[in-house]
């Protein structure tokens, strides 16, 4: 499988506290890759610094090959990335159909002064961008609210959307950070069904989750972080019996 993604030797340090250090891992083109450990062992500042949010104090991440820290936001959806946060980044006041949009229109050309004079490129662009857009809320199922104001979904539903917002412009590369916080059983199958969905037409994941019933579903591979450290990776079957993993988190229900 070749390499999508290559984290080498990330640290970040605030201050006195370590909160990441030295992790390295790979995720390969198609593969599902999860991120777990207890709270405060690190994952979303490992995810800040993978999506250029944070610089590290140490290391450096290469995607397809090419440096990818260092490289400003904007740039990423460029490359073929896209991520979501613990915290909806939705825009409450737009319809479902204008925030799914908003997202094709991070990677297409259109600048204000095109957007101004109605030139031919936004024009187009604003089709592409509609015709993308579409498709997303089509995976999402969300059609019939595409007119709906995104402030009047309920929490599941805004999830779904910001979904569709990240997967709009079909990344190589979708980060998801807690994908399944905050819904229900049958929300939760949902989201991993799209999951599934796009693996099976060659996207990859790279995502942080609480949920282990869903970690030890979709993920190819996990890697488990604790205090900041890498202390274990490997698939699903050997997380679930390395003993380093059960005694820092897993715990004996689980396994
Ligand atoms: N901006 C910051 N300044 C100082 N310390 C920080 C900052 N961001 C994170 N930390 C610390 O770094 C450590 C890792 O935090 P982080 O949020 O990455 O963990 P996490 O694994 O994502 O936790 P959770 O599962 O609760 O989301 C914690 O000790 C946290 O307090």
């Amino acid at each position: 499988m070749s390499k999508l993604l290559e984290v080498r030797g990330l640290t970040k340090r605030f201050g006195g506290v370590t909160a990441v250090s030295d992790i390295s891992y790979d995720v390969g083109a198609g593969e599902i890759v999860a991120v777990i450990g207890p709270n405060g062992a690190g994952k979303t500042t490992l995810f800040n610094m993978i999506s250029c949010f944070l610089s590290p104090t140490n290391g450096e991440v290469y995607f397809k090959g090419n440096k990818l820290t260092g490289q400003k936001i904007p740039q990423l959806a460029h490359l073929g990335i896209s991520r979501t946060f613990q915290n909806l980044q939705i825009f409450h006041n737009l319809t479902v159909l204008e925030n799914v949009m908003m997202g094709a229109h991070v990677k297409l050309k259109t600048n204000v002064v095109n957007a101004a004079f109605r030139l031919p490129r936004i024009l187009k662009d604003e089709r592409i961008a509609y015709d993308l857009a579409l498709d997303a809320i089509h995976l999402v199922g969300l059609e019939e609210l595409m007119f709906e104001q995104a402030g009047q979904l309920s929490y599941g539903l805004q999830k779904q959307l910001e979904f569709a917002r990240a997967i709009v412009y079909k990344p190589d590369l979708i980060m998801l950070d807690e994908p399944m916080a905050g819904l229900n059983d049958y929300e939760t199958n949902r989201m991993a069904d799209y999951i599934k969905k796009l693996k099976s037409e060659g996207s990859s994941f790279l995502f942080v989750e609480h949920k282990m019933a869903t970690v030890m579903e979709l993920a190819d591979r996990i890697i488990v972080l604790d205090f900041g450290k890498k202390i274990a990776e490997g698939t699903p079957d050997e997380i679930q019996q390395n003993a380093k993993v059960i005694a820092a988190y897993l715990g004996e229900e689980v396994v």
